[in-house]
């Protein structure tokens, strides 16, 4: 279970984005987060994978509190979470051809190369990119195609939980049914949990077993 209790975050510690929010995601379990533009659905987002510090309440892990923020996460707690953002070309380094985007939190878990190469090789056709687009870098591929890698990147650990926040707002209706099917396909074969989040009512009524709206910041 993946507990967000009474979670205060923001920017500016006087005026906090999210206030004293709580979500339960339970094992298994895909929830969605829907709300207006800006009401924090990405701040909670990003504290629920550890990436945020909140200003006040606390995530639970399995049970566990999480034992700190982004690199001062214990690597299991870290580990335990897939994440995939909105603008693929944000969150990739440039520099990086897909295959070892894909493959970089392995390496920066240790892994050796070969076992990297084995899990992309196992990855790469399951959200559709083909050796020949392994082997580009990010600016030579359209954002559908950079956002799969980045979603393969997400599962390559194979974690507990997965946090999509709008993953699929920037891609057309084809892209976006083969990536949440690709995340769907995951989850039935892991158990891991879901929270996405999102604009697209319809989509995640779908997606989702429950949605939470957020009529305005809370
Ligand atoms: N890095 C940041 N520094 C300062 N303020 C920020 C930062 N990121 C977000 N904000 C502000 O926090 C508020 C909530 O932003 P957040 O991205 O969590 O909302 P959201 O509900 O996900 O919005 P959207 O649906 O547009 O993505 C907004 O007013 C935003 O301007």
């Amino acid at each position: 279970m993946l507990e967000l209790r009474g979670i205060t975050a923001g920017y500016e510690p006087r005026e906090p984005v999210v206030r004293d929010v709580s979500l339960t995601i339970g094992d298994g379990e895909a929830v969605g987060l829907l709300g207006p533009s800006g009401c924090g659905k990405s701040t909670l987002a990003r504290v629920a994978a550890l990436l945020h510090r909140p200003d006040a309440g606390s995530v639970v892990i399995d049970g566990e509190p999480a034992r700190g923020w982004r690199h001062g996460a214990p690597r299991e707690q870290r580990t335990a979470f897939g994440v995939v953002f909105q603008q693929p070309r944000q969150s990739a380094d440039p520099r990086l051809r897909l295959r070892d985007l894909i493959a970089e939190p392995l390496r920066a878990t240790g892994r050796r190369r070969a076992e990297a190469d084995a899990r992309v090789g196992e990855l790469a056709p399951v959200v559709g990119l083909s050796d020949e687009l392994l082997a580009r870098r990010p600016h030579e591929v359209s954002d559908g195609q950079l956002q799969r890698a980045c979603v393969a990147r997400a599962l390559v650990l194979r974690p507990r939980w997965l946090i999509c926040d709008e993953m699929t707002a920037m891609l057309d209706a084809s892209t976006t049914a083969a990536l949440v099917g690709v995340v769907e396909a995951y989850r039935r074969e892991s158990g891991a949990g879901l929270l996405a989040v999102g604009h697209d009512a319809v989509l995640l009524e779908r997606w989702c077993d429950r949605v939470v709206r957020w009529e305005r910041s809370p």
